[in-house]
C-alpha cells in the first residue's frame, strides 16, 4: 500500500511554490521532509491534505486518487495533517478539544438530535471514551481539564497529534512537531510517533530539527525552491554536497 504524490505544481501569483514535486512511500512508513525556509514543505502538506488545490499533479492513497476530495473527505479516506502553529481551541479543555476533533458526529446535525437522541448519546459516549484513550496514550490525562491555551508548547503539539488521531487516520502529515518543544517532550513525541508507526500508522514529518528527525525516520526528502532536491537515508542525504549547499547554505554540521 502506497502514498503517491505525482508532479504537483502550485503557484501563488507568478511565484512557483511547488514545481513538479513527486514522491512515493509505503503508506505505513516514516518519511521526513526537510529544506530551507520557503522551500514549499508546508504548501505540499496543504495540497496533499486538501486544504489547497494543486494547479497540476495528483495524490493517491492505496491507489485511490484523492484529488477531487476536500480536506474532510481526505481525513475520512485516512489522511490527516497537523499544523506548524497548533490550531487547538484555546478556551476549550484538552478533553473537549479532542472530542471536538472526532469526525462525523451525528450530534452536529441538529436534525439528528431530534431523530435519534439515543444514537447521539451513544456516539458521544464512544467519542468521550476515544478521547480518554487518546489522552492516556499521549500522557495528557493529567491536563484533561486544562484549557488548551494554558498548555506548554510541547503539550500543544501532543494535543495536535491527539486531534489528528481522533480521525482514526492511516497516515498523518506532521508539520514541525518539535518546533518550540523542550527536549524531554521531543523525546515523548518521538516515542509516541514510533509507537503509532509500529501499529501501522504512516507519517510524513516536516521538521527543522535534523538531529531529532534523523533519529525518527529512515528516509528523508529534501526540498529546495519548490522542487525535490534529494531523497535517501538521513546520513547519505545530509552528506550530499548539493543538500549542504542548499540547506542552511552548506552549514549543516
Ligand atoms: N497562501 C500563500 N500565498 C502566497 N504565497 C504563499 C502562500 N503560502 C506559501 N507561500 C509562499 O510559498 C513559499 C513556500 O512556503 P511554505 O510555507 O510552503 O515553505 P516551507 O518550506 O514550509 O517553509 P518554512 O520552513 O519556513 O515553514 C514561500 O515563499 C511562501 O511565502
Amino acid at each position: 500500500m502506497t502514498l503517491s504524490v505525482r508532479n504537483i505544481a502550485k503557484s501563488f501569483g507568478g511565484f512557483r511554490a511547488l514545481d513538479d514535486v513527486s514522491l512515493e512511500m509505503p503508506a505505513d512508513g516514516l518519511l521526513g521532509i526537510i529544506g530551507p525556509n520557503g522551500a514549499g514543505k508546508s504548501t505540499l502538506f496543504s495540497v496533499m491534505s486538501g486544504f489547497m488545490t494543486a494547479d497540476a499533479g495528483g495524490v493517491s492513497l492505496h491507489g485511490r486518487p484523492l484529488d477531487r476530495l476536500g480536506a474532510a473527505a481526505r481525513a475520512r479516506a485516512g489522511m490527516v495533517r497537523t499544523f506548524q502553529v497548533p490550531r487547538e481551541f484555546h478556551h476549550l479543555t484538552v478533553r473537549e478539544n479532542l472530542m471536538a476533533a472526532a469526525p462525523g458526529q451525528i450530534g452536529e446535525n441538529l436534525l439528528g438530535v431530534f431523530l435519534s437522541p439515543r444514537r447521539v448519546s451513544a456516539e458521544e459516549a464512544a467519542i468521550r471514551a476515544e478521547a480518554e484513550a487518546t489522552m492516556d496514550f499521549l500522557r495528557l490525562s493529567p491536563v484533561a481539564d486544562t484549557p488548551a491555551g494554558r498548555l506548554s508548547g510541547g503539550q500543544k503539539k501532543l494535543l495536535e497529534l491527539g486531534r489528528a488521531l481522533m480521525a482514526k487516520p492511516r497516515l498523518i502529515l506532521l508539520d514541525e512537531p518539535f518546533a518550540g518543544v523542550n527536549p524531554v517532550l521531543i523525546g515523548q513525541i518521538m516515542d509516541r510517533v514510533a509507537a503509532l508507526n509500529a501499529r501501522g500508522i504512516g507519517f510524513l514529518v516536516i521538521e527543522h530539527d535534523l538531529d531529532a528527525l534523523s533519529r525518527l525516520v529512515p528516509r528523508l526528502v529534501v526540498m529546495d525552491r519548490g522542487r525535490v532536491l534529494a531523497t535517501g537515508a538521513p546520513d547519505a542525504v545530509l552528506a550530499d554536497p548539493a543538500v549542504r549547499e542548499a540547506y542552511l547554505g552548506g552549514a549543516v554540521a
